[in-house]
């Protein structure tokens, strides 16, 4: 087995010369990128170590004459943790792993070695992969772009590092925050979410860090923050970018020290709680408006995962289509080829969640009808795309909101709702919990949207009156709005 290594630092070029030929192994080191394409082209080797740093060439141009050359051998970069990003990019390219300089976990070095020479050792993790997307009912789909997506998601879970998720509303960034958990060393401890844009900047604060007893009027005992009760788990913040100025503050500071008080409280705390946060708009954008800090925004995107939007992985959408009809228990039914047709050809503002919503109206509408599901069953506006063209960019906020028979909608769904609950409860396995959970979730997304629209028909569109009849605060009302818009007819 033959490993290459090119550092110019010749004192990690010995060190790694030595550790590798005590087990064992065949090992050339270089110093620069000129003498490693040499030595590439003339022998065939299992693995290279890649400094990113090097005095005449980038180590991720290396990385790529690697993938040309020699196909099949593996690249590991090194980089020093200013450079994680770049580490980043090489994962993408198709780099094995990297490993941070200076070395810490020698035993962690060696292993990661092993484990990249051993040649069945890909094929493993790629079941893992699927084993973990099974698990918590993420369909990763056809499409290269996803695909790729989940190795790099899988490659950094393991990492110690914050991540950053990016994707249009309903792209499915909470199933992927829920993955690199499930897919990290913290697969046993708490996974907590919160959205930063559902609560007011007091209660926001409260929820996250905890407050002392009589920090504030109704405080009347103690109370753990998210960070205290995610500890050595993960902390997924939902929609960062709607964080108010002092709350970004907080975090800024957690993220640099790991360090909090409670509100009210005196003493510091620590958490070991993993970040990852997720936004739906541009927050390099939102850093130029001046709605969002850029040094928590630089602390937060060391590693960045963008998911495309549906419209744009559209291969994806049979696989979606079997997944849906088999969560909600309608594994003998399909959609007809054309009906298919008129989803690929659909932009889905909504992503996902719009898919689901529609899936699941089909098929109330087709139940005991029919068992091929055609384009009749689908809503008017994805049968005339052309109409939805000006649809595609516009903000969600300013798209119009569509009021509906909530009544009929809401009890439609709870009949629904009620019957897979029951047959879940007869039929299924108990470690389908999450799925449950799941449908519970769904169940309280779908009554919020009930009553929110129901109060703005009321007041006539006013959000604030609308907020203020229902006792809770707009920006409440902004989010259920927001997630509303996939418009189920
Ligand atoms: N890859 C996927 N596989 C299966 N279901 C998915 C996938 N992506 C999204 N979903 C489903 O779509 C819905 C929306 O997903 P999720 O809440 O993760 O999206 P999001 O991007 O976080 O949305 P938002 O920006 O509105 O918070 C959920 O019901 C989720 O289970």
């Amino acid at each position: 087995m033959n490993i290459i290594i090119v550092d110019d630092e010749k004192e990690v070029g010995t060190f790694l010369f030595h550790l590798f030929q005590r087990q064992s192994y065949q090992v050339d080191v270089v110093t620069n990128g000129k003498a490693f394409k040499e030595k590439v082209s003339e022998n065939d080797y299992q693995l290279a170590l890649i400094d990113l740093k090097l005095p005449d060439v980038f180590g991720l141009d290396l990385l790529r004459y690697l993938r040309e050359v020699r196909p099949t051998c593996k690249g590991i970069v090194m980089t020093g943790y200013s450079t994680v990003k770049t580490a980043v990019e090489a994962i993408k390219l198709g780099a094995y792993d990297y490993i941070e300089k200076p070395f810490e976990d020698i035993t962690y070095i060696e292993t990661l070695v092993n484990n990249a020479i051993q040649s069945d050792f890909k094929k493993t993790k790629e079941n893992d992969v699927r084993r973990i997307a099974n698990r918590i009912g993420f369909v990763v789909g056809k499409s290269e772009k996803m695909q790729q997506l989940i190795q790099v998601a899988n490659k950094f879970a393991e990492k110690n590092i914050n991540i950053l998720i990016e994707g249009e509303t309903g792209t499915g960034k909470e199933v992927l925050a829920r993955f690199i958990h499930e897919a990290s060393e913290r697969a046993d401890h708490p996974f907590i979410g919160v959205n930063c844009g559902a609560l007011t900047e007091t209660l926001l604060e409260s929820e996250l860090f905890g407050h002392e007893k009589g920090a504030f009027t109704g405080a009347t005992k103690a109370r753990k923050g998210l960070f205290e009760i995610a500890n050595n788990g993960t902390l997924f913040l939902d929609e960062i970018g709607e964080a108010s100025p002092p709350i970004q503050v907080k975090l800024l500071r957690i993220l640099e020290t790991r360090e909090y008080m409670r509100v009210g409280g005196e003493e510091t705390k620590r958490t070991n709680a993993r970040i990852i946060a997720a936004s739906h708009v541009d927050l390099r954008k939102a850093v130029q408006e001046g709605t969002f800090r850029e040094d928590l925004l630089y602390r937060l995107e060391v590693v960045k995962l963008s998911i495309p939007p549906l419209r744009e992985r559209k291969e994806d959408i049979p696989c979606l289509l079997d997944y849906f009809l088999k969560q909600y228990g309608n594994e003998h039914i399909r959609f007809s080829d054309e009906a298919v047709e008129t989803l690929k050809n659909y932009k889905w503002p909504g992503n996902i969640r719009e898919l689901s919503n529609i899936v699941m109206r089909a098929l109330t509408l087709a139940e005991r009808e029919t068992v091929t599901i055609s384009s009749n069953y689908l809503p008017t506006h994805l049968l005339h795309p052309s109409e939805n063209k000006e649809e595609k960019n516009e903000p969600v906020k300013n798209r119009p909101i569509q009021y509906v028979d909530e009544t009929n909608e809401l009890e439609q769904y709870f009949l629904q709702w009620k019957n897979e609950i029951l047959a879940a409860l007869q039929h299924k396995e108990l470690t389908d919990f999450h799925e449950i959970i799941q449908q519970l979730k769904e169940l309280e997304v779908r009554v919020e949207r009930a009553f929110v629209r129901e109060a703005l028909r009321r007041t006539l569109g006013n959000r604030r009156e609308a907020a203020k009849q229902l006792n809770i605060s707009p920006r409440k009302i902004r989010y259920v709005l927001h997630e509303k818009k996939e418009g189920i007819e």
